[in-house]
């Protein structure tokens, strides 16, 4: 067996109770990522688009144009005869589309019949029930004793299409937003903005963004602002602020002055290019959709609008909340929660630090004490040995004075004679 050297831990590395270890070797798991992509690349990846607007303001044209694909056939014209739908009719078209190896189950859900009556003021029921169902149809499936295959067909994200009127949002607009903006990932784009000028473009932008932020609704808002990456984060900055995308769709070429095939709408004036990005957002909006923050998307919609609808179900059918979900959901709970540990965590640093300065002031103290004692001990010592030395040299002193000899006379040993001078 490799037996690989491993850095021992240190205090740092055990913090959190978690036992971190550098490796000095290359092992191999560097490879995970790979892996799961091989993997998902085999599997294939799902999306699910849902997308909802008046009649004829250009919604399959620009599913066509995102997915550079005829995903909708050319539209058979209804005979003026024959009787407009009575509801909206909820219609689904899945594909499988591949690029570079890479496959996508694409299912868009069409929504025609949208506020096309006299009466539009129910006109968002239908959609909802359509997006309930599909949670319900993948809840039953997570309930099954075996679930080894589930089918999600869940709704990853709306386009709702506003038409290009330059006023501010209808009140069909308004109802069906603040009816769906918890079930789905909202996001709002302005059909057919050729027919605006650029001004007219950024006052609706404007005005629509004021409408949403006054009626309480929540459209999408991609969260990963807090990645190292900063190229990610500016282009996430980027795409966000196009909301609500000004789009124009058209999945035919027309050819420009300077003779390039481009995807465009051509008017006597001039040609408008969809994939220019001075010319509209589109560009943006595939780039969110398809590019950058499709994951993203399926996250949301999992974590967030089907883990609410979930447990909301579940206790309607009596079963008691665990809390931890919504902990664990709830993005801002969470970091209450980590301030609160991380505050604790300061308090017993702290404590910890005093006592250790406490301890330390105290060995000082008594070393202190100690040299001070072993200093006046000596100092007793010398003093001492210094009385003595006086005492000696008085008594030398007064024997001089005396004539008497300096050294007290020995006594007289046997065989020697000794006599003073
Ligand atoms: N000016 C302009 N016209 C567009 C645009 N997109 C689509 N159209 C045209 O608008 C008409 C309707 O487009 P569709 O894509 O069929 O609209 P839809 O919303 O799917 O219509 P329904 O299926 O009836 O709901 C077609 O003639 C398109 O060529 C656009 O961005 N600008």
């Amino acid at each position: 067996m490799l037996a690989l050297p491993l850095t021992p831990p240190t205090s740092k590395s055990l913090a959190n109770g978690a036992l971190r270890k550098k490796l000095q070797g290359y092992v191999g798991f560097a490879n995970l990522p790979n892996q799961v992509h091989r993997k998902s690349v085999k599997k294939g990846f799902n999306f699910t688009i849902m997308v909802v607007g008046e009649s004829g303001l250009g919604k399959s044209t620009l599913v066509n144009t995102l997915f550079n694909a005829p995903l909708y056939p050319p539209k058979e014209h209804v005979p003026l005869s024959e009787e407009s739908p009575k509801t909206v009719d909820i219609q689904v078209l899945s594909t499988d589309i591949e690029e570079n190896g890479v496959r996508l189950k694409l299912n868009v859900v069409d929504t025609p019949g949208f506020g096309d009556f006299i009466n539009n003021e129910e006109s968002w029921k239908p959609i909802l029930q359509t997006i309930e169902s599909r949670f319900d149809a993948y809840l039953e499936q997570e309930n099954r004793v075996n679930r080894s295959k589930i089918t999600d067909t869940r709704v990853n994200a709306c386009l709702y299409f506003i038409a290009p009127t330059g006023h501010s949002l209808k009140s069909l607009d308004i109802e069906f937003m603040k009816r769906l903006h918890n079930k789905v990932n909202l996001i709002p784009v302005i059909a057919k903005s050729d027919t605006m000028t650029n001004e007219e473009i950024v006052a609706f932008k404007e005005r629509i963004l004021l409408d949403i932020a006054h009626h309480g609704i929540k459209i999408y808002h991609a969260l990963h602002y807090d990645c190292d990456d900063a190229e990610t984060v500016n282009e996430t900055k980027d795409v966000m602020s196009k909301i609500p995308f000004a789009i124009v769709g058209s999945d035919k070429l027309v050819e420009t002055a300077d003779g390039r095939q481009v995807r465009g709408r051509q008017y006597p004036w001039g040609i408008i290019e969809v994939d220019n990005e001075e010319h509209c957002d589109f560009v943006k909006l595939r780039q969110m959709l398809i590019r950058t923050h499709m994951e993203e998307l399926k996250e949301f919609t999992n974590d967030i609008h089907y883990e609410n609808y979930r447990t909301e179900k579940l206790i309607a059918m009596g079963f008691q909340q665990d809390n931890t979900v919504f902990r664990e959901v709830d993005p801002l709970a969470k970091l209450e929660e980590e301030r609160a540990l991380h505050e604790a965590k300061l308090v017993k640093m702290e404590q910890d630090m005093k006592s250790v300065f406490q301890q330390k002031v105290q060995e000082k103290e008594t070393k202190l004490t100690q040299s001070e004692a072993e200093l006046y001990a000596k100092h007793k010592e010398m003093k001492d040995a210094l009385e003595k030395q006086r005492l000696e040299l008085e008594e030398k002193k007064r024997r001089i004075e005396q004539g008497r000899p300096l050294t007290p006379e020995k006594t007289k040993k046997k065989g020697f004679g000794f006599a003073a001078k």
